[in-house]
C-alpha cells in the first residue's frame, strides 16, 4: 500500500514550464498529468489560472478530460493583494473558478521581500496570508501555502519567517511548504531549519526545492529526513535557472533507500518510461547522466566494472534497475577487455565467454580500431559484425560487392545545387547499377544504395537513416585518419548505428552505409528481413 500521510506533489505544469526553452500546449499539458497519476504522484500542480491564460483553459479542459485515478489537482496562484479585501483579488476569484480539490497559494515570508517587493508592512503581508487561506478554506478548498524564500527568510528574521507559517497553519492551511526560491541552501542548513520550524510551530511542513547548488535533490530528503511530510519536484528536474529538485530522483530515493513508499513499489517500475513519455512530450532532451531514469544510469564503460558485474551485478551498481524500469548496458570501447565484450555480446543476443580465443581477439581488435579513431559505443551494428567475423573465424562471403561509386556536388546557372550518386554493384554476379540525389554525398550514396539493393532485398526498404555526425579527428588518433563517421538509422521498432573512418569523410560515410546494410542483411533484427534472427541463432547454437 502506498503510504498516505506522506504528500508527493508535481510542479511540472508550474515551475517545471518555468524553465528556458519549454513550452507546452495545453494539450501536452493533460498528457504530462495523466502519466504522473499513472504513475501515482499524489498532487499535480496544473499552472496559474486567471494569470496564464493557457492555465485557466487546462483547469477548464481538465474538469471534462482529465479523469485522474490517483491524483489531486492544485490550482496555484498568490494571496490577495495588498489593501484590498480577499474578495474583490480577482486572482483569488480565478482560483476558485478553476474547481480544483487544492489551492496552493504563494506567500512571502522574507521581510526584505514583503518590504522591497510587495511594498507593504509585514503585518499585511500576514493578514494577506491570512485572509486569503481562511477564503479559500472557507470556499471548500484544501490550501497549501507555499512560503517564497523561506530559508533565506528565515536567516534575515527567524521570528517573521515563524510567524508566516504559524499564521497559514491557524488559518487552516493543510502543509506549509518551506522554498528554497533562490536554491542557494545547502542539506545541513534546510535540515536545520525545517527542525526548527517543527519544533517552533507544529504545523505540518512541506518542501521546494531549487537546485542552484545543486542539491535540490539532497535538501528535499534533508528536509524529510528532518520530519517534513510533504515534497515538490518537477520530472527530470525542470524548472527556472537551474530547475527544481527532479521528482523522479526523490521519489526513487524514499522508496529505495528510506523504505517510504511514496508511490507503490510496482508503479515504481514504471519511472523511467514515465521520465521517456515526458521527454517526448516535453520535446526537452533529457540528461543521460540523471540518477534512476537517465540512459546511461546504469551504463558501463571500464573493462574491470564489466569484469565484476559479470560475476554479480550488485558489485558496481546501487540497486537493481528493473526496480525503477531502467536497464543495465555495456559499452564497448577501447576501455573495456574481454568482460565487456562478453557483456556486450550477451546484451545483443550471443552466448560467448570472456575465456574463449574469439573474445580476446574482438577485444584486441575494438582496442586497435578505437586507436585508429573508431567508436563503438553508439555503433552496436558495426560491432555485431566485427564479433561476427571473429566467431566466424573470417568475413564471410557478402551478400553483394562493391565494383565502384562516385558522388558529385554542381551548381548550375540559375543556383541550383545539384548532389548525384551512382552506385555499381554485383549482386548473384550480375552487375546492379543506380544512382542517387539527396541534399549532400551522404543522402545521394543512400538513395542511390537503396535503389541498386532494394529489389534484391526488401528487408533493406524499412531501413530508415535518422542521424548524421562527423567529427574530424586530426592529430588526436595514432594513423592519419582524419574523419569519423557515426550514423544512426531507425529498422521499424529498433535504433541502431554505424561507424565508418577513413582520411575522406565520404569514404568513411560509405563504409558506415555499407556496414547498416551488411547488419540488416546478415544479422539485423529479425523483423527486418523477415527470417529468424542471425542473434537469436547465434545464442541458441
Ligand atoms: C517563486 C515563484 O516561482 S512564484 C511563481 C511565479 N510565476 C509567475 O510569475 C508566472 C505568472 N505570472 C504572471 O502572469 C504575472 O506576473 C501576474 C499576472 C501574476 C501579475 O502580473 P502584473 O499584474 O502585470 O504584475 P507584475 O508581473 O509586473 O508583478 C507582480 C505583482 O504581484 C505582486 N506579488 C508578488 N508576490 C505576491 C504575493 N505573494 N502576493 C500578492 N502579490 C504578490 C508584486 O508585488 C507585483 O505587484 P505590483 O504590480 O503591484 O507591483
Ligand atoms: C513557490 C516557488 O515556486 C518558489 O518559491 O520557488
Amino acid at each position: 500500500m502506498a503510504e498516505q500521510s506522506f504528500q508527493l506533489y508535481d510542479t511540472t505544469l508550474r515551475d517545471g514550464t518555468q524553465q528556458e526553452g519549454l513550452v507546452l500546449t495545453v494539450e501536452d499539458k493533460l498528457a504530462v498529468a495523466r502519466r504522473l497519476d499513472a504513475l501515482g504522484v499524489g498532487f499535480i500542480e496544473g499552472g496559474w489560472p486567471g494569470a496564464v491564460p493557457k492555465d485557466t483553459e487546462f483547469f477548464r479542459r481538465a474538469r471534462g478530460e482529465l479523469d485522474l485515478k490517483n491524483a489531486v489537482l492544485a490550482a496555484f496562484g498568490a494571496t490577495r493583494r495588498p489593501g484590498i479585501p480577499v474578495s474583490v483579488d480577482a486572482q483569488v476569484r480565478a482560483l476558485l473558478d478553476a474547481e480544483t480539490p487544492v489551492v496552493t497559494l504563494v506567500a512571502k515570508s522574507h521581510t526584505g521581500h514583503v518590504q522591497h517587493a510587495l511594498r507593504t508592512t509585514l503585518a499585511e503581508n500576514l493578514a494577506m496570508i491570512g485572509s486569503t487561506v481562511r477564503h479559500l478554506v472557507h470556499a471548500g478548498r484544501r490550501v497549501f501555502l507555499d512560503a517564497e524564500h523561506y530559508f533565506d527568510g528565515y536567516h534575515v528574521n527567524r521570528e517573521y519567517a515563524l510567524a508566516v507559517v504559524r499564521t497559514a497553519a491557524e488559518a487552516g492551511a493543510e502543509t506549509v511548504v518551506l522554498c528554497d526560491t533562490n536554491g542557494g541552501s545547502l542539506p545541513d542548513e534546510v535540515r536545520a531549519v525545517v527542525a526548527d520550524t517543527i519544533a517552533m510551530t507544529g504545523a505540518p511542513i512541506g518542501i521546494h526545492c531549487h537546485d542552484d547548488t545543486g542539491c535540490a535533490v539532497a535538501n528535499t530528503m534533508a528536509a524529510v529526513d528532518a520530519g517534513a511530510v510533504h515534497a515538490q519536484g518537477t520530472a527530470h528536474g525542470y524548472g527556472e535557472r537551474c530547475g527544481n529538485a527532479n521528482l523522479f530522483t526523490v521519489i526513487a530515493n524514499l522508496v529505495l533507500k528510506r523504505g517510504r513508499e511514496v508511490v507503490p513499489l510496482e508503479r515504481l517500475r514504471d519511472l523511467s518510461r514515465t521520465g521517456r513519455a515526458i521527454t517526448e512530450l516535453t520535446g526537452v532532451r533529457s540528461d543521460p547522466a540523471a540518477p534512476y531514469t537517465g540512459l546511461s544510469a546504469f551504463t558501463h564503460k571500464a573493462g574491470l566494472h564489466a569484469s565484476a558485474l559479470r560475476v554479480d551485478p550488485d558489485l558496481y551498481q546501487h540497486t537493481d534497475p528493473a526496480r525503477v524500469g531502467n536497464r543495465m548496458r555495456t559499452l564497448v570501447s577501447d576501455m573495456g577487455g574481454r568482460s565487456s565484450i562478453e557483456l556486450k555480446a550477451r546484451e545483443l543476443g550471443y552466448d560467448v565467454a570472456a575465456g574463449s580465443e574469439e573474445v580476446a581477439r574482438a577485444a584486441a581488435r575494438v582496442k586497435e580500431l578505437e586507436n585508429r579513431g573508431y567508436s563503438f559505443e553508439s555503433a552496436d551494428a558495426s560491432f555485431v559484425l566485427l564479433l561476427r567475423e571473429e566467431l566466424a573465424g573470417g568475413p564471410g562471403a557478402p551478400p553483394f560487392e562493391v565494383d565502384s561509386w562516385a558522388v558529385g556536388v554542381s551548381r548550375r546557372r540559375d543556383g541550383e545545387v545539384r548532389t548525384e550518386a551512382s552506385v555499381r554493384l554485383r549482386v548473384d554476379g550480375e552487375s546492379v547499377t543506380a544512382t542517387g540525389h539527396g541534399n549532400g554525398p551522404v543522402n545521394a550514396l543512400d538513395t542511390a544504395l537503396h535503389s541498386a539493393l532494394d529489389p534484391y532485398f526488401p528487408a533493406l526498404t524499412r531501413l530508415e537513416l535518422v542521424d548524421y555526425q562527423v567529427r574530424v579527428l586530426n592529430g588526436q588518433v595514432g594513423s592519419g585518419a582524419a574523419a569519423r563517421v557515426l550514423i544512426s538509422y531507425r529498422d521499424g521498432e529498433q535504433r541502431w548505428g554505424t561507424v565508418g573512418v577513413d582520411e575522406n569523410t565520404v569514404t568513411a560515410s560509405w563504409a558506415a552505409l555499407l556496414d547498416a546494410v551488411h547488419y540488416v542483411l546478415l544479422d539485423g533484427p529479425a523483423e527486418a528481413h523477415g527470417s529468424p534472427s542471425l542473434a537469436a541463432a547465434a545464442t541458441a547454437g
